[in-house]
């Protein structure tokens, strides 16, 4: 686990970009693995404009989100469907035909579990993966629970997670009370994972990621044993790490 502790979103959003923009450069037809939440949308901020400046490009490129509300449909300017086009693909060279996002609408949500996974398999997996990260410590919408899931699974949302999502909709009442989610197995067999994390309603949950006990009742605690995870903090995040554990990117405050 490689942890870098950035000065503050800002930074930790440009040094995101960069470690998925430098994957796109060396790889041009990578698999990414995305992921939704106000966390990363600084990231996708710094990839268009990457991709603006001709640094980086999206032609060959193949993406696989991490998850999607239930039954919300795709036009709703919730789902993820919606948030992704507005805060990164409508802006980027995309094909749209290499952007896979589970369907929470299916009628038969048992064989889109399934074959999301088998997808992402066909495609030669994912090279990177970029997770946010819950307060209760959830990655994807893989909540604490009892056993670590393997595949693409519905999900019951925990009430805190319906809770701190409510921000971005009109009423508690609104948000689903399910999703769809890749399983911490699917994101686990991803090459590379990125995890990323601000502000101080994180801290215990990173504090838990990096030193706690691997237990599905803090699912991103699984990531202590993939063998290439890098966590990009912001120092609130970062506020219960140990220094001498981390990085400490002071110079990417001062890139424009
Ligand atoms: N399913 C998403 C997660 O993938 C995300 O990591 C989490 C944190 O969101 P935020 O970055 O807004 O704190 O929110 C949602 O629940």
């Amino acid at each position: 686990m490689r942890i870098i502790v950035c000065e503050n979103y800002e930074s930790l959003s440009k040094k995101a970009a960069q470690i998925v923009g430098s994957q796109m450069i060396l790889e041009p037809k990578s698999v990414l693995g995305l992921a939704t939440g106000g966390t990363p949308i600084g990231m996708y901020k710094n990839l268009i404009k990457m991709y603006e400046e001709g640094l980086i490009d999206f032609s060959k490129i193949k993406t696989f989100n991490l998850d999607e509300y239930y039954k919300l449909p795709i036009d709703n300017d919730q789902s993820y469907h919606y948030f992704m086009d507005e805060n990164l693909f409508n802006y980027i060279n995309i094909n749209r035909e290499n952007i896979y996002i589970p369907n929470g609408m299916s009628d038969d949500i048992e064989v889109e579990c399934v074959s999301y996974d088998q997808l992402i398999d066909n495609n030669g997996g994912i090279d990177i993966q970029v997770l946010g990260i819950g307060n209760n410590a959830h990655i994807g919408f893989n909540e604490p629970t009892i056993n670590f899931k393997k595949g693409t699974h519905v999900v019951t949302l925990d009430e805190s997670t319906r809770q701190a999502n409510a921000r971005f909709f009109n009423s508690l009442d609104e948000v689903p009370t399910k999703a769809i989610t890749m399983g911490t197995g699917s994101i686990f067999k991803s090459k590379k994972i990125l995890l990323l994390a601000s502000g101080q309603n994180k801290a215990e949950a990173i504090y838990n990621t990096v030193y706690g006990k691997i237990t599905p009742e803090v699912p991103s605690s699984i990531l202590q044993l993939h063998k290439d995870v890098i966590i990009i903090v912001d120092k609130e995040a970062a506020s219960r790490l140990n220094e001498n554990d981390y990085e400490l990117m002071k110079e990417y405050t001062k890139i424009k």
